[in-house]
């Protein structure tokens, strides 16, 4: 029945997956900046030479590897070199997506626009040491927008299905620009956009009994959320969207 899935039930659980995203960059807003968590010079963890949160990141991706986290094909590692094996049994997820999927993971561009772009514009400067908890928040955003934006892979996959003749020509030809022509929809697009910026504003505001608490003031500002999906979110899934096509019929 996997292989009935629908453009409106993969859409709805982009709309979910926004709730996870939102609530993630909440509870990443909690804490300040924290720098010495991203400072290598800090953490000198004898035999290890990187920062607190790529300790924390590859030995949390090493415990999930084992527990069979990467056998879901929606699921991609931050650092997929060296990682050990699942010690659990395989479960066999439905085979709905072409072979080729599995050579697309876009998570260094995502670590990128995360630490570099994304967190300075929304988390406030400053140190008050919760530098574990810091990295725990980290990933748990990395790994809900890493997420979404793979999930690129089946909602091309479900428009390929529904209009295969639109998209074998230009398939056939490589042609990254009708690609991008067909699977935009900028109504779509927009009414996103809105959605996550109206989540942000109900999900982040104070929820006091008696008045109405402090309007207008969210725990992550609505326009950066929005900004998110717009400027990354977005563009990233349509570039898997793109990848996984002039693949598809390899
Ligand atoms: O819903 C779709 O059709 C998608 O491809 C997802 C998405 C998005 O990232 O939200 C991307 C491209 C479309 O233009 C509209 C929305």
């Amino acid at each position: 029945e996997h292989n009935n899935v629908t453009l409106g039930m993969v859409r709805d659980s982009l709309i979910r997956q926004e709730d996870t995203i939102v609530y993630s960059l909440i509870e990443r807003a909690r804490f300040p900046l924290n720098p010495p968590t991203y400072d290598p010079s800090y953490a000198s963890i004898p035999g290890f030479g990187g920062s607190l949160l790529e300790f924390f990141v590859k030995q949390t991706e090493a415990v999930q590897a084992k527990a069979g986290r990467y056998d879901n094909p929606e699921e991609h590692p931050f650092f997929p070199d060296n990682l050990p094996p699942s010690l659990v049994p395989h479960y066999k997820y439905p085979e709905v997506l072409h072979p080729a999927a599995m050579s697309i993971n876009i998570n260094k561009l995502i670590w990128d626009m995360y630490f570099n772009k994304l967190l300075p514009s929304f988390v406030s400067p400053g140190d008050d040491g919760n530098y574990a908890l810091t990295a725990a928040r980290d990933l748990e955003c990395l790994q809900a927008i890493s997420r979404r934006i793979h999930y690129g892979k089946l909602v091309a996959e479900v428009k390929f299905r529904d209009e295969r003749k639109d998209y074998e020509p230009a398939i056939r030809a490589q042609d990254r620009f009708t690609l991008t022509n067909l699977l935009t929809f900028t109504n779509v697009e927009e009414a996103v956009k809105k959605r996550v910026a109206k989540k942000a504003m109900t999900f982040g505001q104070e929820v006091k009994l008696g008045d109405d608490g402090d309007k207008g003031k969210y725990k992550v500002d609505p326009a950066i959320v929005s900004g998110l999906y717009a400027d990354w979110v977005i563009p990233l899934t349509k570039e898997v969207e793109i990848d996984y096509l002039l693949r598809r019929l390899n």
